[in-house]
């Protein structure tokens, strides 16, 4: 972009780091100093020697990962008050939405997801929002329709006194945010406002309350009646149009439901984002794409500004494919009892990547740049068909776009031109009603047979977690990707309460991200054969590796409990020198990742929290995960995209959070193997404490103090052995475990005699 005056839209910022490099490396050194030590030592130990020995190093192969993923932070401070230059020249941008089903997620949440997007300061003719509805639900398509009126006095209620929170249910129950203008014409405004929104409240949770939300046989609902949600034709409907182009009016809003047909894969939220792709394509084919899921409100009303300033300021040539905002929770419970809100490892990992080829692409909150999702590199080739065959000079030919983009014509019109570097539509689509034959073909389930949609171009299939596999394929073709993180956070979304919630994203996650380490789009792959660079493939080996990390820590949390138990031993005794390496590498490690958590104002409670939680996950939902990737190489499972549930407590006003964050238990039996990892060592424990008292304390300390660490770690469900309702771990998982616990038991004590 020219401009009357050149300054930078953004800086980037390499942030100092000296005393946490000096620390990893440390680390790094005693890991080196003990696998010498246990090489050395090796023939004059038993087995349990050469298990640790392969743990740790399995320890130091993490710990390589992460020290070069954190090593270059870098931050980037955008500048959008420089933009207002080109105010007329900005881009427009397509804004998603993804909902799925109106009882996990609440309408009322979608609803606040929407008004907060359409009430965004950016010129209202250059935005348009798509809701993609994979519920094909009457309440939400209802919900939307009545938010839009509500949006008519919200949005310009937002930009005439400049509100923060532009999500209604956050703004209105948020204490900081209430009124800060005491002008008596503010006040009015604002008290109707409130009134206007309660009503808008009611009217949905009335509706969600009836069977049927609406009267099914009405023009606006016909569409709805007698169909069957995963069995329908496509629903397109335009339930705002800004017609006239008006920059202070409200941006289009659009209702999506895609066909389904139980023959056709739907492929979950990938399935749907490509189809918004399309439909959008066909509609108002912005340059740019905003994608959120629709617990995410957009918390910062000059997001756009800011993600532009990444996504215009490049020099030509070193474009960033993607601008990423950290996914950051409201109502987090405090100090992170579950240990899901990932400040910490959003913080150093993710400043860290940026440092490198760029940040993951985390599924929501990121503004993408058309074209890349239509499999762009960076030279201006295409992604489909080998890399060229139907490229000639940068452009696909006719029959390449068919057959990579399927059939519609108007489609692929407008492909041709987001290919060719043109911006939006030839003529600003004022009327979308011309373009609504051409959206509802391509939202059809059949039009993506035969075509390259899922597997070169937009959101990609095969893993349940699509956004980190679609972030990879995108920085294997060499493109970079940026952080956007300004004050006060773009979105703000909510992160599931209690722990069978917890675990089973935990869960979908892992098992996506095996599926993308085992599969053709492994990153060391694309290291080696297109434009991943090495570094950024160990950045992305840091999550990826989350699903294999509970083997070696299964092993080394089960050793000390089998060498109290067979007299065994797997650390040095205490007067040997080599017991100071494993001490220090205790010490030097719990001190650096406090000192990481209270150096961004964390506290140690939260520290301690997610430490304890790391080991929770990891041996309940990280195993499944596991486990259903296994089934799923075998066959003999499907990966489902099981959506969390949205906690509606401050979208409905009720503050019922007193036990929240308290461990909570079901029957699943991903609660077994860490119930009898806290029994097994329950026995080693006693084990340890008869020896005592027999006058037998041998050198064991190291292998009780582990004893101890896991315990203390593993405290809830210690608790939950005692405890009844959800609050205590059913009888049936103690049972289980109690066998396998028995089990292990025996084979250490045979072992011990043999
Ligand atoms: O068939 C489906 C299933 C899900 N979704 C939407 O996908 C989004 C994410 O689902 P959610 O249950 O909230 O999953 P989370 O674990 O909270 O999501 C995280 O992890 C996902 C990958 O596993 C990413 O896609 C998300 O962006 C990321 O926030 C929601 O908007 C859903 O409505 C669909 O549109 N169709
Ligand atoms: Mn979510």
């Amino acid at each position: 972009m020219a401009g009357p005056i050149s300054l930078p839209l953004y800086e980037k910022l390499p942030q100092k780091n000296t005393v946490q490099r000096v620390l990893d490396v440390t680390i790094f050194v005693l890991l080196l100093t003990l696998l010498a030590y246990r090489i050395l030592s090796l023939k004059s130990n038993g087995f349990s020697w050469f298990f640790a020995l392969l743990c740790e190093s399995w320890f130091t192969f993490v710990w390589v990962v992460i020290l070069s993923s954190k090593w270059n932070p870098v931050v980037y401070r955008t500048y959008p008050e420089r933009l207002l230059f080109w105010i007329d020249e900005l881009p427009p941008v397509d804004m998603f939405v993804t909902t799925a089903d109106p009882t996990l997620e609440p309408p009322i949440i979608t609803v606040n997801t929407v008004l907060s997007l359409l009430a965004f300061d950016y010129p209202a003719n250059k935005l348009a929002c798509y809701v993609s509805d994979d519920g094909c639900s009457p309440l939400t398509f209802y919900a939307l329709l009545e938010a839009s009126k509500f949006a008519k006095l919200w949005v310009p209620f937002c930009k005439k006194y400049g509100i923060h929170t532009r999500a209604p249910f956050r703004y209105f129950y948020d204490e900081e945010e209430s009124p800060h203008d005491n002008s008596t014409e503010f006040i009015r405004e604002y008290t109707k406002m409130k009134d206007e929104y309660e009503v808008l409240r009611r009217k949905i949770e009335d509706a969600t309350e009836k069977s049927i939300p609406c009267d099914l046989s009405s023009e606006e609902f016909v569409a709805f009646s007698d169909i069957e949600r995963r069995n329908h034709p496509s629903i397109i409907k335009v339930i705002l149009e800004n017609k006239e182009g008006l920059v202070d009016g409200l941006p289009h809003l659009i209702y999506v439901s895609r066909e389904k047909c139980p023959k056709y894969p739907h492929h979950y939220k990938a399935g749907a984002l490509n189809v918004l792709t399309r439909v959008s394509g066909a509609m108002t084919n912005a340059p740019f794409i905003l994608n959120v899921d629709c617990d995410m409100y957009a918390n910062n009303s000059q997001i756009v500004f800011h993600a532009m300033c990444l996504l215009l300021g490049c020099k030509k040539g070193q474009d960033f494919a993607f601008a990423q905002s950290p996914q950051i929770f409201y109502d987090g419970l405090k100090d992170d009892p579950l240990g899901n809100q990932l400040v910490a490892t959003q913080k150093y990992i993710g400043e860290g990547i940026s440092g490198l080829q760029g940040p993951y692409y985390s599924g929501t909150g990121c503004f993408h740049r058309r074209k890349v999702l239509y499999g762009l590199w960076p030279d201006g080739c295409m992604e489909t068909g080998g890399r060229s065959p139907n490229c000639v000079a940068g452009k696909l030919t006719d029959e390449g776009l068919r057959q990579s983009f399927g059939h519609s014509r108007e489609f692929s019109k407008t492909v041709e031109r987001i290919l060719s570097g043109l911006s939006g539509k030839a003529d600003c689509p004022y009327d979308l009603s011309s373009s609504a034959e051409a959206a509802n073909q391509v939202a059809d389930c059949g039009y993506e047979c035969g075509t390259s949609w899922g597997t070169k171009i937009g959101w990609i299939y095969g893993s349940t977690s699509e956004d980190v596999l679609t972030g990879l394929k995108i920085h294997a073709r060499g493109w970079r990707s940026a952080e956007c993180k300004p004050d006060p956070p773009a979105f703000l979304g909510c992160a599931p309460s209690g722990g069978p919630a917890s675990l089973t994203q935990q869960k979908r996650w892992v098992t996506g991200l095996l599926e993308i380490l085992f599969s053709k789009n492994n990153p060391f792959i694309a290291t080696l054969t297109a434009k991943l660079q090495f570094r950024q493939c160990l950045a992305y080996m840091y999550i990826l590796s989350w699903g294999l990390r509970w083997i070696p820590e299964l092993c080394y949390i089960a050793l000390p409990a089998y060498c109290i138990i067979a007299n065994s031993h797997f650390l040095p005794k205490v007067e040997e020198p080599a017991f100071l390496i494993l001490a220090a590498l205790f010490a030097i490690y719990n001190l650096h990742s406090l000192l990481e958590y209270c150096r961004i104002g964390l506290s140690i409670r939260t520290w301690w929290n997610n430490q304890r939680m790391g080991r929770i996950i990891t041996m309940t939902a990280w195993f499944f995960g596991f486990l259903n990737v296994i089934l799923k190489l075998l066959g003999l499972f499907e990966a489902v995209f099981e959506v969390t549930q949205k906690n509606q407590s401050s979208a409905s006003g009720d503050d019922n959070h007193k036990d929240a964050g308290r461990f909570t238990f079901n029957e699943s039996p991903i609660f077994v193997p860490a119930t009898t990892l806290v029994l097994v060592h329950l026995v080693a424990m006693v084990k340890a404490l008869l020896n005592l008292t027999h006058g037998r304390h041998e050198s064991r300390i190291g292998e009780v103090i582990c004893n101890v660490w896991v315990l203390l770690c593993f405290l809830p469900f210690l608790k939950g052995l005692f405890k009844k309702g959800k609050y205590g771990i059913p009888s049936s998982t103690i049972c289980k475990s109690a066998a396998l616990a028995a089990v292990f038991v025996h084979l250490c004590e045979r072992v011990s005699i043999a």
